[in-house]
């Protein structure tokens, strides 16, 4: 219905479709190797794994709003968490000011350095938990199923409202407060409630990649810059 946030999208849809296409066809008539994952869909050797134009599209619009909303939204809730408790950033800028002091002026981090960033995992998890920035999961049923003495028959699309899960005070304890802390040590991310990178065979393809970029993004942030409160 025109007005809504839903004709808007389908709105966006189609001229993203349009751009995506025009990109397309300019590919196939250029002889230039781009090294990105359009060129790579364009250009499969493997006959087994050729796509239909509509079907590259999709890929290609699932990723750029899988990994763009998703990483980006992450990364600002972890700035307003931070704002809101100094300590948790006063332990999160010590973690990256210890990495910094293995590196000379202007060296990147490697990924050992990212893997020691233990304290960084646990704020990301703990923003995205209480931030819930995926909403919940799209499931649809393959034979009926009985849960709780309801019966959902096959067939049925499920939407698994993951919020619910993440503020759960038996499964996270005061689920309202900023805690990064109760990431430490407990195992929590493989737990089989804890679905803030989906789960399954669908867990998201995504997930260290968001981690990884996510983990960089405060690390040349809090080694740069000061936040003050006003
Ligand atoms: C903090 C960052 C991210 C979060 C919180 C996140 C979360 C999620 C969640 C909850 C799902 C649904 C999984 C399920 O249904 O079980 C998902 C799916 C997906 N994510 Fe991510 N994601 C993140 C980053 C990324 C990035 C960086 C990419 C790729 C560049 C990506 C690509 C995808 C794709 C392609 C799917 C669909 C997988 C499928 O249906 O099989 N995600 N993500």
């Amino acid at each position: 219905m025109p007005g809504t946030s839903y004709h808007l999208g389908f709105q966006g849809r189609k001229r993203i479709v349009k751009m995506l296409k025009q990109i397309m066809e300019q590919r196939r008539a250029s002889s230039i190797a781009y090294d990105d994952m359009l060129y790579c869909l364009l250009h499969s050797k493997d006959s087994k794994y050729n796509l239909s134009d509509e079907e590259i599209i999709d890929q290609i619009i699932t990723i750029l709003y899988s990994g763009y909303e998703t990483v980006s939204t992450t990364s600002m809730m972890a700035v307003k968490y931070l704002h809101d408790h100094p300590k948790a950033l006063e332990e999160l800028r010590e973690e990256h000011l210890e990495i910094r002091k293995t590196k000379k002026p202007g060296e990147a981090v490697h990924w050992d350095d990212y893997k020691s960033m233990s304290f960084t995992r646990a704020v990301i998890f703990e923003t995205s938990r209480l931030a819930t920035v995926v909403n919940g999961l799209l499931r649809k049923t393959t034979e009926d199923m009985v849960l709780n003495g309801f019966t959902i028959p096959k067939g049925w699309k499920i939407y698994v409202y993951t919020r619910e899960i993440n503020y759960d005070p038996f499964l996270y304890p005061e689920p309202l407060t900023f805690n990064p802390w109760r990431w430490l040590g407990k195992n929590l991310e493989s737990h089989n409630y804890c679905f803030i990178f989906g789960g399954g065979s669908r867990l998201c393809p995504g997930k260290e990649l968001g981690l990884l970029q996510v983990s960089i993004f405060l690390h040349y942030f809090v080694t740069s810059y000061r936040l003050l409160l006003h």
